[in-house]
């Protein structure tokens, strides 16, 4: 299997050495605009091959479309991260030029490749690749639930002391501060996760998580990667392995949970054909009215984004 990773900076890269590390494709291109970058950070995962043991063969190019081509699964990282004090929202004029650029090339070379937006604000961005690829909605789909998922289970497992691996969770919505986490989807073990903790430490796990990538900005002075690069890296081995995983994943709702054609994310079954399904949850009416606020707030930026005339 093939696989492109547009974007070779701290999320890209990191995505392609977890490929590689994995052994997840035979092949992965690791592509930039900066000239050497890609190729740099390529030629040090291969070198790292020997070391841990993995025939991946990892290359890097700079623009190089051609290269890329025929790729089965495309991750698209390529954008601006934002800096303290700035929303994800704030890169949508930047970020939608390269997204847009970047997916007409993707499709150009490898118009069966499955597309994987990462690239913030990611909701969007999701709507703009799609728009750009005139792919169906199966084969353009963003990253982000994965990762708030990721973070709540983290949280829990330390307030818990138990493994990460043993816990459960669904994540819906917008990836951002109306994101909707569901403590009633929450297991630990199979155990509800209410049974195990109060309310009060739920919730201020709960609003850590929606917060999660805020607090590494402010940490670090720019966006997280190693959690983000590896759940892109999760979601190709869902795909190029058929493994049918159930995963949160931002996409177009035609008609889900009375949603339509705005940009959410849902749990879905990630197989060989991309999204195999969208899965309809019984959400009580808390949960539906905190998915129709992420509903609002997700397409107020879409609206801007249409705004701003790029055509798709
Ligand atoms: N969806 C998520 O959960 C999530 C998580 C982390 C980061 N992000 C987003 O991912 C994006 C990348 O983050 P990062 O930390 O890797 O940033 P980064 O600055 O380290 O890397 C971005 C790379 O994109 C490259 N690039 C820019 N324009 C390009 C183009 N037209 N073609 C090819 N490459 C191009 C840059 O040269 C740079 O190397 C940001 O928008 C960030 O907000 C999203
Ligand atoms: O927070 C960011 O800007 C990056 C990403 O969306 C994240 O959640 O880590």
């Amino acid at each position: 299997m093939k696989v492109t990773v547009v974007g070779a900076g701290n999320v890209g890269a990191t995505c392609a050495d977890v490929l590689a590390t994995r052994e997840i494709a035979n092949e992965v291109v690791l592509l930039d605009i900066k000239e050497g970058v890609a190729e740099g950070k390529a030629l040090d995962i291969w070198q790292k091959a020997p070391i841990i043991g993995y025939d991946t063969r990892t290359v890097g190019v700079t623009n190089d479309y051609a290269r890329t081509a025929d790729s089965d699964v495309v991750v698209i990282t390529s954008g601006l991260p934002r800096k303290p004090g700035m929303s994800r929202d704030d890169l949508i004029s930047v970020n939608s030029g390269i997204v847009k650029s970047v997916t007409e090339q993707v499709v150009k070379y490898s118009p069966n490749a499955i597309i994987i937006i990462v690239s913030n604000p990611l909701d969007v961005m999701t709507y703009q690749a799609h728009l750009t690829s005139k792919l169906p909605r199966e084969k353009v789909f963003g990253m982000a639930g994965i990762l708030d998922t990721a973070r709540y289970r983290a949280f829990l497992a330390e307030a818990l002391n138990v493994s990460p691996k043993d816990i459960q969770a669904v994540l819906m919505g917008g990836h951002g501060d109306t994101m909707v986490p569901l403590p009633r989807y929450t297991t630990v073990g199979g155990i509800p996760v209410t049974e195990l903790i109060g309310k009060a430490e739920l919730d201020a796990i709960v609003d850590r998580t929606k917060n999660g990538g805020g607090e590494l900005v402010k940490l670090m002075g720019t966006s997280a990667w190693y959690a983000p690069g590896a759940a892109a890296a999760q979601m190709v081995e869902a795909i190029v392995r058929d493994q049918r995983r159930v995963f949160p994943v931002c996409l177009e709702l035609q008609g889900e949970y009375g949603i339509n054609g705005v940009y959410l994310g849902a749990p879905v079954i990630l197989g060989k054909n991309g999204v195999e399904r969208v899965i309809e949850l019984q959400l009580n009416d808390e949960e539906k009215v905190m998915l129709e606020t992420s509903r609002g707030h997700v397409k107020e930026v879409m609206d801007a984004l249409d705004k701003m005339g790029q055509p798709a």
